[in-house]
C-alpha cells in the first residue's frame, strides 16, 4: 500500500525518533508498505518519520539501473559502527524535499549494524551510493535533513520554494 511522503516544513521531519523493541507484524507490514512507496516514488530509500511513523526503521534499495537485481533492505535500530576517513560528495535528493538537489560530502564507506524483518542482529560495511543513502536515511531518524548540511541561505530558500510547492498542492486539492 502506498503511504503519503510528509513535504518539508514538517515538524515530524525534525523528531528523533524512538527504537523499536520488538518486531510486530504491524512494523514488517509498515516495512513493506515503505518498499513499495519507495518505489513508486520512485527513490532509492526512505524512513519511518517521512511517512510520519517516529521509529527508526528505514528501507533501502539502491542498486541502481534496469539490469541491477533490486536488493530491498529494512533495517531496525540502525546504528553507524564504524565510518572511514575518506569522504565522497554526492548530488543528493529527498522524497520529502521534491526536485531539490545539492552536493553533500560524507563519509565513503559506513560499517552499519541493525535489526533486519527476522529480528537478527546484522553487519555490514557499505560504500558508493548505498553509504551515501544509508546515512541519509540514518540521519531522517535523528530528525536531519541534507539541506542541514548547506548554508543558512540555501535552506532558507528552499524553505520558502517548499512552502510555497505545499501551499500550491493544497489549493490544487
Ligand atoms: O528522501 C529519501 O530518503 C529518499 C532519497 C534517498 C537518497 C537519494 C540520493 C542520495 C542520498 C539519499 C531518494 O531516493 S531521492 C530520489 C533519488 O535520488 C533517486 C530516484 C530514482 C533513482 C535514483 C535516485
Ligand atoms: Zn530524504
Amino acid at each position: 500500500m502506498k503511504l503519503p511522503i510528509l513535504i518539508h516544513p514538517d515538524p515530524r521531519l525534525k523528531k528523533v525518533a524512538t527504537p523499536v523493541d520488538d518486531l510486530s507484524d504491524s512494523l514488517r507490514t509498515l516495512a513493506d508498505n515503505m518498499l513499495t512507496t519507495m518505489y513508486e516514488a520512485p527513490g532509492i530509500g526512505l524512513a519511518a518519520p517521512q511517512v510520519g511513523i517516529g521509529k527508526r526503521l528505514i528501507v533501502l534499495d539502491c542498486e541502481k539501473g534496469d539490469d541491477a537485481a533490486p536488493r530491498p533492505l529494512a533495517m531496525f535500530n540502525p546504528v553507524v559502527v564504524a565510518s572511514s576517513d575518506e569522504t565522497s560528495t554526492y548530488d543528493e535528493g529527498c522524497l520529502s524535499i521534491p526536485d531539490v538537489y545539492a552536493d553533500v560530502t560524507r563519509p565513503e564507506a559506513v560499517t552499519v549494524r541493525w535489526m533486519d524483518l527476522n529480528g537478527a542482529e546484522q553487519e555490514e560495511t557499505f560504500d558508493g551510493l548505498w553509504a551515501t543513502c544509508v546515512q541519509h536515511e540514518i540521519d531522517h531518524l535523528e530528525g536531519k535533513l541534507f539541506i542541514d548540511y548547506l548554508s543558512g541561505l540555501k535552506r532558507q530558500l528552499i524553505t520558502r520554494k517548499m512552502v510555497k510547492l505545499k501551499r500550491d498542492r493544497a489549493r490544487e486539492g
